[in-house]
Order: C-alpha cells, then sequence, then structure tokens
C-alpha cells in the first residue's frame, strides 16, 4: 500500500466502524511505535518457557529483567542485557522471541535493529569510521523510544568499539533532545561460554545441575568478561560503569535437549516425530569433554540441517 491510499482506506473503515480511533485503526495495518506498549509477557513467557530448551537460568532472568522494565514508567536507564554462552544454545533464538513479544514483526520491525560484528564491522583498521557510524545509526534510530538494538557477535568486535554507545547506556535523561532510556541493548556473545561449561561441569559431576543459580554464574561471568581481549567487552566502560544490567549465561545443551530441538524442529516442518529418527540426528552429533560426553559441542545448532539427511 502508499500511504494516501492506506490513510483514505483506514479513514473510511473508521467512519464506517465508528469504533475503531483512527490511530488504532493506523497501527493495525501499518508498524506503530508505541512508547507504553506493554511487553507481551504471556507470548515472552510461552516462547521462552515452551520453545527454549535447558535454559532455566536464561529463561528466568530474562523475563524477571524484561517485564520488570516495561512495567517501569520511567526507567532511568535503557535496559542492556549481556548474553553469554556456547555456540548453538540459543542467544539468538532468544533474541527473536524477545524481539516479537516486544514488536509484532519481530526482527522485520522498523523498530528493531541487528548489527553483526562480522558484517557491520568487519576491518579493525576502520574502528574510529565505525564507532562515529555506530552511534549515528542509533541516533537515526530515534524514532522510536522502544527501539531494540542486538548486536550479535561481540566476541568479534574490536576492542573499545562498543564503548561508542556508552552515552546511549547511561543514565542521562536526554541526548541531544532524545531520551534511550526505554530501549533494549542486547548483547549475543561466546565469550564466558567456557566459564560457564566449567560450572555446569562442576554442578553436573555433582548430581545438581538444575540448581545452578545466576549467583553462581554472574559474577563469574562479568570479571571474566571484562579480562577477556576477545569478549567485545575488553576494558569497556560499560562493566566498570555497571551498565551492563544483566549477565544472562546460556548453559551448555545435554543428549536431551539436543533430542528436543529435534523434536521441535519436526513439528515446525509439520511432520509427526519420529524418535528413531530423534535418535539417530542426536546421535550424530558431537559431546564433550571426552571422557564423559554431556555437553553437544555445537548445541543445537546443526539440528535442522541434519534432519535434512533423514
Ligand atoms: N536452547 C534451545 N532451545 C531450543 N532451540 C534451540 C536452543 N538452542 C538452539 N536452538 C535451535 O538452534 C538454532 C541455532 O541456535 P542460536 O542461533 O540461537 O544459537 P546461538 O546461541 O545464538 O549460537 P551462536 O553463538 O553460534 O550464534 C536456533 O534457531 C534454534 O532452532
Amino acid at each position: 500500500f502508499e500511504p494516501i491510499t492506506l490513510g483514505i482506506a483506514i479513514g473510511t473503515a473508521s467512519v464506517l466502524t465508528g469504533y475503531l480511533s483512527y490511530t488504532e485503526l493506523f497501527c493495525r495495518f501499518a508498524e506503530c511505535c508505541r512508547e507504553e506498549q506493554p511487553l507481551n509477557a504471556s507470548g515472552t513467557a510461552a516462547g521462552t518457557g515452551e520453545r527454549l530448551f535447558g535454559q532455566h537460568l536464561a529463561t528466568e532472568v530474562l523475563l524477571k529483567a524484561l517485564t520488570g522494565f516495561r512495567n517501569n514508567k520511567n526507567p532511568k536507564k535503557a535496559l542492556t542485557l549481556s548474553l553469554h554462552g556456547w555456540a548453538g544454545t540459543g542467544k539468538n533464538f532468544v533474541s527473536q522471541i524477545v524481539a516479537e513479544n516486544l514488536h509484532r514483526k519481530g526482527l522485520k520491525s522498523n523498530f528493531v535493529h541487528l548489527f553483526v560484528s562480522t558484517l557491520h564491522f568487519p576491518h579493525e583498521q576502520h574502528v574510529k569510521l565505525y564507532q562515529a557510524r555506530h552511534s549515528r545509526w542509533i541516533r537515526n534510530v530515534s524514532a522510536c523510544a522502544n527501539s531494540v538494538f542486538i548486536f550479535d557477535e561481540m566476541d568479534k568486535l574490536h576492542p573499545g568499539l562498543i564503548d561508542a554507545i556508552k552515552p546511549f547506556l547511561d543514565y542521562y535523561e536526554q541526548i541531544d533532545g532524545v531520551s534511550y532510556r526505554k530501549a533494549i541493548f542486547i548483547f549475543l556473545s561466546n565469550a564466558g561460554g567456557d566459564l560457564i561449561t566449567k560450572t555446569a561441569l562442576d554442578f553436573w559431576r555433582a548430581g545438581r545441575r538444575e540448581d545452578i543459580q545466576l549467583k553462581d554464574l554472574e559474577p563469574v561471568l562479568s570479571v571474566g568478561v571484562f579480562n577477556n581481549k576477545h569478549s567485545g567487552l575488553w576494558h569497556s566502560g560499560l562493566i566498570e560503569r555497571n551498565l551492563i544490567d544483566y549477565f544472562v549465561p546460556f548453559l551448555p545443551l545435554e543428549y536431551r535437549h539436543v533430542k528436543m530441538c529435534v523434536r521441535a524442529e519436526m513439528k515446525a516442518r509439520g511432520s509427526a516425530v519420529d524418535e528413531d529418527i530423534v535418535t539417530k540426528v542426536a546421535e550424530e552429533m558431537t559431546f564433550f569433554p571426552k571422557d564423559e560426553k554431556i555437553y553437544s559441542d555445537k548445541g543445537c545448532k546443526t539440528v535442522q540441517t541434519r534432519l535434512d539427511f533423514h
């Protein structure tokens, strides 16, 4: 639809119905930024609870953080979440679920912005240029206070680059007349995955996997990531100034979780769940440590392609 035709159509429809306001009706057809738009909490809870496997910690933290933030009419700063974990454990997947429950069109929304380090900031020698571009992008998209910014592959980001966005995450009321306090920043990273695995393994060996709590991992993560040259947050002002609200750990996935991913993928494809195939696909994955073979080294990442062979 081009805007004038859409406007006339909506105007006519709203006169005819005499019920919905022009704005309400307009926003059913086109995407609108609604400052007060609440998080679809039940959608997020259902999405993470039913579709995200083996991540009881991440689920709990994300739900608490997001509902608390969205229910606060007057946040003092943007919400900043740093998601850490091994490959294929669900960081991108959950970001997608969160985005969909904040903005109807999810990652396709005009108010959800995904930056991928190796795609958007590939060359080390251009760090200065990227810093300027980085902050320009964030300013340009200030059209919606509720915007969501996702930075993928943080561990491949050049050290120092992320500090260019520090002012937007800080406690300032406004920057050049724009408030960023209702925005959500999500960083995704493999950094800290080894620390999470080590702690998870200790709990697993003690037969207490589900007993791991955030307090067992969060401090290890923030210090580990700050001191890791390849974390994207190495000696970052964001950590120094406590601007990251939550470090969210993603646990390594076990054999039973990989099976759950296979079943979910079969259902998503509209096929009946065939347990023989589920077992075959899960057994094709590789597991570590060498002796115990507990965790899938690619999480659920190659499940979809492997399923194509069966
Ligand atoms: N915990 C999980 N529960 C359900 N599905 C999962 C989970 N982890 C991964 N998957 C499935 O595997 C796919 C790949 O996972 P995803 O891209 O989220 O991994 P990631 O943690 O972001 O990995 P990377 O660090 O390599 O980017 C997802 O699209 C999803 O289908």
